[in-house]
């Protein structure tokens, strides 16, 4: 083992298993992951992490080994497929949970286990603004068949993930809006078997390679009617259509999806974090004092401030990704029973953490990437790769700035209600202290007030002004007589600051009432300090809101950053314990800078001499081009 990654591991000051048992959800837990990592796959002599293997193996081997519970599931594809995206993704995360939610009784017993399909909703003109779909579903009474079909070119349905030449079962969304299990089977290769259907591959991407996506045109196919998804909304046989409760129950695959988002971006700022906070403690340069060995770069205090806050920050949206996803089973479970009274709740939580952590884990996979100098632009490093993989995240499932606007008009009618006299209850009751005047900015002492409820109180504050703001925003527009369209859209900068204040406030709170529930001492004490990086962090990047709400002044600015260097310190000599409390495998990271002895350069000395480039002494492009042009000179 590298003896400076051996010696960070020294004089822990917290036990990094009761960590590891937090962030699985209990010590059975932690010991269940690591039974599927290491007993069935790591283990299993037909995985060959070498080449990766075909999905019908794992399909095999979870059956085998009895494994159904979708959080082992994850654990189980997690570990087969590494930090890259599983070609068939979409078929668990969004074709199956539609089939589980949407089905009828009948369709589920049908479908379910037989099948397996992609959910094609995005179209060439229309991915966002779903009330823009333009593919038609027209009911024929005489046959009992919808005829779908699609108008334009713009109409082409576009980016369906795991397009399987094969067949093709498709979640279809269409108008009116509903979603049809549209169910296609292709012999041969992408030759569809009946006519009217013309499908490919929408060319090279930025990454995601592992997932082909497609295109699919549709020229008066036929369905038949009992294809349409018929839980919540029916046609009868003659024609008649049966609303659902909510328009938006067709929407709920992706509000399960963005749940889901929450916790990944806390993995996967977590995978970043563990490589290069490993690989900065193993890697020296340059001096601080002149004529003394290099230091670690973990020394130096610039390299703390990139690492150190994104190391917060990832246990911070772990633990904001547990309480999104308990969220969304209650509500998801009273929904299931009829009561609708908390969804716009579930989708304005869900829209705006999915936009707040993905654009947050996107830029911090990049900080982690740079901060680890050439050797974090080599694959090697694994940290290309998981960028290319994780940032179309800001786009797909409801683009960011989209789903902060969704969230913002969920906060702009709560500040309605409370302006109206409502009591409100929920996440937004933060807004009844509003119309009391009660959120006027706490007498600020001369010191920086530390408590880890103070400061969450202060975003709290923060968070609030910025909602009155741009709904004062929205007032003078029309006041100036802008229409209420108009109005919205001249707000819409201000709309996203405060939804986005909303999301950081809610993080915080998660965090801070996560460490209130630590039980031993070490582990509560280095988990506290995190949770205080995270909000003075927070404080040092928006200065400018906190110094608007009144609950800091101009005095304390520079307390601000003297804490935050504090912090870094204190965080200093448990850096790498924590990133090894997230307890990811050599195998699953694949990454020579992260690896968990710190034997960096002979690592990436043998990984350098495995590539393909390096097969012989002398490259065979050199005899094929290079020899003859010399010859010719
Ligand atoms: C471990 C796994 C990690 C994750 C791995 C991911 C793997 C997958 C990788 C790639 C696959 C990608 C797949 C896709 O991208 S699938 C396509 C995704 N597409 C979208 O998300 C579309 C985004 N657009 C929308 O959701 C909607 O168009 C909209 C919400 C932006 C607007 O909808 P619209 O009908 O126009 O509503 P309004 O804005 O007019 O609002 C009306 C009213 O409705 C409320 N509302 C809107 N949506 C919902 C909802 N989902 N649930 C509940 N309520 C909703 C809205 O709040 C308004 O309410 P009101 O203010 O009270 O009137
Ligand atoms: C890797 C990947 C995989 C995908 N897989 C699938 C899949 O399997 N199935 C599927 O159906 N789809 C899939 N998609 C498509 C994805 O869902 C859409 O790309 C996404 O919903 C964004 O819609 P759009 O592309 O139309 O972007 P647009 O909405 O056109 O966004 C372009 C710009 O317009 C802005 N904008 C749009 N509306 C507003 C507004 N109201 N207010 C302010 N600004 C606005 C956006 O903020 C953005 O800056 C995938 C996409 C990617 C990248």
């Amino acid at each position: 083992m590298n003896p400076d990654i051996l010696r960070e591991r020294q004089n822990a000051t917290f036990d990094i298993e009761k960590l590891t048992n937090i962030l699985d959800g209990g010590a059975e837990r932690t010991n269940r992951r690591r039974e599927i990592r290491e007993v069935l796959v790591l283990n299993d002599p037909d995985f060959d992490y070498g080449t990766p293997t075909s999905l019908p193996t794992m399909i095999l081997k979870l059956r085998e080994y009895g494994i159904s519970d979708p959080v082992e599931i994850n654990w189980y594809k997690s570990m087969y497929w590494g930090t890259g995206r599983e070609a068939l993704g979409l078929h668990y995360v969004m074709f199956l949970p539609t089939l589980y939610t949407q089905c009828d009784s009948e369709q589920f017993n049908k479908w379910v286990p037989l099948i397996i399909g992609t959910y094609a909703q995005t179209e060439m003109g229309h991915g966002t603004h779903l009330r823009g779909l333009e593919t038609t579903a027209t009911f024929d009474p005489a046959t009992q068949e919808f005829v779908m079909h699609s108008p334009t070119v713009t109409s082409i349905k576009w980016w369906p993930g795991g397009r399987n030449p094969l067949f093709l079962p498709l979640i279809f969304l269409s108008i009116p809006l509903s979603a049809s299990l549209f169910d296609l089977f292709l012999s041969g290769f992408a030759l569809p078997t009946c006519s009217g259907i013309v499908i490919g591959d929408i060319g090279p991407k930025f990454g995601f390679d592992a997932v082909d996506n497609g295109y699919l045109k549709l020229e008066h196919v036929r369905i038949p009617r009992e294809n349409m998804l018929m839980k919540y909304a029916q046609v009868k046989p003659d024609g008649s259509y049966v609303k659902p409760l909510s328009s938006k129950l067709t929407y709920g695959t992706m509000v399960f999806i963005r749940s889901l988002i929450v916790g990944n971006a806390g993995i996967v700022l977590s995978q970043c974090c563990t490589i290069a906070i490993r690989y900065s403690a193993v890697r020296h340069q340059s001096e601080i004092r002149a004529g003394e060995a290099e230091p670690q770069i973990l020394d130096y205090q610039t390299q703390q401030h990139k690492l150190f806050p994104l190391l917060a920050t990832a246990y911070a949206f772990l633990f904001a990704g547990q309480y999104m996803i308990d969220t969304y089973n209650r509500i998801s479970g009273d929904i299931n029973q009829g009561d609708l009274s908390e969804m716009p709740e579930l989708h304005a939580l869900s829209a705006g953490l999915k936009a707040f952590t993905t654009w947050t884990a996107n830029t911090g996979i990049e900080v982690c990437r740079m901060s680890c100098g050439g050797h974090g632009y080599s694959r090697s490093s694994a940290l290309p790769d998981i960028y290319v993989e994780f940032t179309p995240s800001c786009t797909y499932e409801g683009e960011n700035t989209v789903m902060m606007l969704q969230t913002a008009r969920f906060l702009m009618k709560s500040y309605r209600q409370v302006q109206a006299g409502q009591q409100l209850s929920g996440a937004v009751s933060y807004l009844n202290k509003v119309h009391h005047r009660v959120m006027a900015p706490q007498a600020v002492s001369s010191q920086l007030d530390l408590n880890l409820n103070t400061l969450v109180d202060l975003y709290e504050i923060r968070a609030a002004m910025l909602v009155e703001l741009a709904a004062q925003s929205i007032q003078q527009e029309s006041a100036r007589g802008k229409c209420q369209e108009d109005s919205w859209n001249n707000s819409t900068i201000d709309l996203v600051r405060a939804s986005d204040a909303h999301c950081h406030y809610m993080v915080l709170k998660m965090f801070r009432d996560k460490v209130d529930q630590i039980e031993d001492p070490g582990v509560h004490s280095v988990m506290s300090t995190l949770a205080h990086l995270y909000a003075i962090h927070g404080m040092g990047n928006f200065t400018g809101d906190f110094l608007q709400a009144g609950v800091l002044t101009g005095a304390q600015v520079p307390s601000v950053s003297k804490c935050l260097k504090g912090l870094l310190a204190e965080v200093r000599p448990s850096a790498v314990l924590l990133v090894d409390a997230f307890d990811h495998h050599d195998k699953m990271l694949n990454s020579v800078l992260g690896r968990h002895d710190g034997n960096v350069y002979e690592a990436m000395f043998e990984w350098a001499r495995s590539s393909p480039l390096n097969r012989t002494e002398v490259h065979e492009s050199f005899h094929k081009h290079l020899k003859p042009l010399q010859a010719k000179l």
